[in-house]
């Protein structure tokens, strides 16, 4: 059994919840546990992350700076961090499991490094996402690099001086940020020049967030295609403190958006630069009552829906969980300017148009969209295929509640890569699982 009470590995049946009532914390944020755990190794010293994630990737981003030589102590729910500042250790193999931006974030950072290996056991997942335009940048500063066609397994080497450097920010935001990690510790620092179309801005501003709340210097255009890191600074921070998780937080504010009664989410600060924290404005565009108290939101569900069309790049992970919303709105919601869902755990706009029309409801989708019709009613009664991707699965949880019929969802136990708890805090506004044991991966 996990710490959360469930089997190792299982298949989770939903049943359909008459109400949803009750208070809920939000989780720690993902974004900023990775963010805030990678800045306090690379710093020299002990710095201490008030109140970090308890996830898979959050445990990797820990198991990978424990192996690079950083020290790790959990103190209730913060970890204590003991810095290798701009040495990490050399000669080593890290397993950043199933995490895009811990893989990426490290592979930028190796390069302080004289070599690391980075190896996945999740070969067709994060072994399917690309990493090539992470690689081309860091051999145009000197890098040695080798991968297995610009995929994992991959070995990084420095050492590497810095200066002007072009990125693309078309497949992903991350490759830029883990450039901006390295940046201040090397030498010349890094001119970086963001190239292609860049997508997913609000995770580069968390990353510029991160360094500032670190003491290092970094100057961004408001555009965010030249960002200008100075190089010998040093990253110091005595204590830092993880926000709220408005990913996660969206698939439970679907849920209780779509089912009668009334949740009351906490820990969500209403300044915050992560993009998902739009779910809110979507939700109340599609009707929603949803009511913010501070740093508390309190949504009464039930209420009809309306179906929107939004450019879903500025929140790229509550679109899943806002395509469960959708599912029950009237008309067809669509979501543009998402071609980077493709690139993610699975490809998230043809394997959920896919599981939408197991379910029976009408989906679409183009190279950049994702669209759906709802229905007033979802027939359920089915297995659903949760392609080992944590936000697939709170998705087809979020309309099984709604479901005629109990839904089986296969590889559930996938929801721990960031959200632990999900199943436990729906449970406790009185939504009811069923945990089937699978020997499935
Ligand atoms: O920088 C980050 O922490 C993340 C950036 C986003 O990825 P892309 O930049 O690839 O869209 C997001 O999907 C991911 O969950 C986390
Ligand atoms: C894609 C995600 O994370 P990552 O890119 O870090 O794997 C996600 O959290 O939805």
């Amino acid at each position: 059994m996990s710490a959360d009470g469930l089997p190792e590995r299982f298949d989770v049946v939903v049943h359909p919840a008459r109400e949803l009532r009750g208070e809920l914390r939000a989780q720690p944020s993902k974004n900023y546990t990775t963010r805030y755990l990678l800045a306090a190794a690379l710093a020299e010293g002990q710095t201490r992350v008030v109140g970090v994630a308890t996830s898979e990737d959050a445990e990797a981003m820990l198991r990978c700076l424990e192996d690079w030589g950083a020290g790790v102590t959990l103190v209730g729910d913060d970890a204590v961090i003991r810095g290798f500042g701009a040495a990490p250790r050399a000669g080593v193999n890290l397993n950043p499991g199933n995490a895009g931006a811990v893989a990426r974030f490290l592979m930028g950072v190796a390069a302080l490094t004289t070599d690391t290996t980075f190896v996945t056991d999740y070969a067709d997942s994060l072994g399917k996402r690309p990493q090539g335009d992470l690689l081309t940048a860091l051999e145009r500063l000197g890098a040695r690099v080798s991968s297995d066609g610009g995929r994992l397994p991959i070995t990084v080497g420095g050492p590497v001086r810095g200066g002007v450097v072009e990125v693309s920010a078309e497949k992903s935001s991350q490759y830029a940020s883990a450039l901006m990690f390295l940046a201040p510790l090397l030498p010349d620092g890094l001119d970086l020049r963001l190239t292609d179309e860049i997508k997913s801005h609000a995770p580069l501003r968390q990353t510029l967030d991160t360094l500032a709340a670190f003491g290092v210097r970094a100057t961004a255009s408001e555009d965010l295609s030249r960002i200008t890191i100075p190089g010998g600074q040093r990253y110091h921070a005595e204590r830092v403190t993880v926000p709220g998780d408005y990913p996660g937080s969206a698939a439970i504010l679907a849920a209780a958006a779509t089912v009668p009664g009334v949740l009351r989410l906490s820990n969500l600060r209403e300044r915050d630069l992560q993009g998902e924290r739009e779910a809110v404005a979507v939700l109340r565009e599609m009707g929603a009552d949803i009511v913010r108290e501070g740093d508390t939101l309190v949504v009464r569900g039930g209420r009809p829906l309306h179906a929107v069309t939004r450019d879903g790049d500025g929140f790229t992970d509550a679109v899943q969980a806002l395509t469960a919303a959708a599912a029950g709105a009237a008309g067809t919601t669509t979501w543009e300017n998402v071609s980077t869902l493709r690139l993610k755990e699975c490809d998230r706009i043809s394997d959920t148009r896919r599981e939408l029309q197991r379910l029976g409801l009408s989906a679409a989708e183009t190279a950049d969209s994702l669209s759906v019709t709802g229905a007033e009613r979802v027939a359920g009664g089915v297995t659903a295929d949760g392609h080992g991707d944590h936000r697939m699965i709170m998705l087809l949880t979020v309309l099984g509640l709604r479901a005629d019929a109990p839904i089986t969802i296969t590889g559930a136990h996938h929801v721990r890569k960031s959200y632990p708890m999900f199943f436990r805090h729906l449970e406790a506004l009185g939504a009811h699982f069923e945990y089937r044991p699978t020997d499935a991966p």
